[in-house]
């Protein structure tokens, strides 16, 4: 028999932005057969990376492209740096233009130093950004597959 593909969804949201994403990704990932447990960070108990195929760590950026202190605590409740985490986040470019945009997501692939490319959307997925979440996991997958 061969063994589903296990996936988890670790985010934080204040305001349910980042939680849209999370959700559209669970639903997806579901789409595609992978089993997917969601982890709210901060509120859930810890879980294992190496329980999983894919660890997508999902947050949104604070003061002045800071990274929330939940996700720092989580970093450390993991400490080591797993190879299978993909990140995701959301932010708002009315918050410091470009270069702050979503800073919190680049700074974490790059302590992770992730295969992945980010996703990141502004502000809530639902509409046209929709399509950017399902090409990114698309692109994931694929990527996962190719190196298998
Ligand atoms: C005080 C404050 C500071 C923020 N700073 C940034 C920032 O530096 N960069 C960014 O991209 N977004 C920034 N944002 C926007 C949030 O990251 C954005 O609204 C995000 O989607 C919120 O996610 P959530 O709905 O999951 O909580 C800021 C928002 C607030 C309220």
């Amino acid at each position: 028999m061969v063994s589903k593909l296990r996936a988890i969804i670790a985010y934080l949201s204040y305001s349910g932005n980042t939680e849209e994403v999370a959700e559209l990704m669970e639903s997806k990932l579901k789409r595609e057969g992978i089993s997917v447990d969601m982890h709210r960070i901060g509120i859930d108990a810890p879980f294992d990376p190496e329980s999983y195929d894919f660890v997508f760590l999902g947050t949104f950026t604070w003061e002045m492209g800071s990274t929330p202190d939940e996700v720092k605590d989580l970093i450390l409740e993991i400490g080591y740096k797993p190879n299978n985490i993909a990140v995701f986040g959301t932010g708002d470019t009315q918050f410091g233009g470009d270069d702050l945009f979503c800073k919190a997501v680049d700074k974490l692939v790059r302590f992770y130093d992730s295969k992945w490319t980010a996703l990141k959307i502004e502000q809530s997925p639902r509409g046209s950004q929709e399509e950017k979440v399902e090409l990114w996991l698309e692109g994931v997958l694929h990527h996962a597959k190719s190196y298998a």
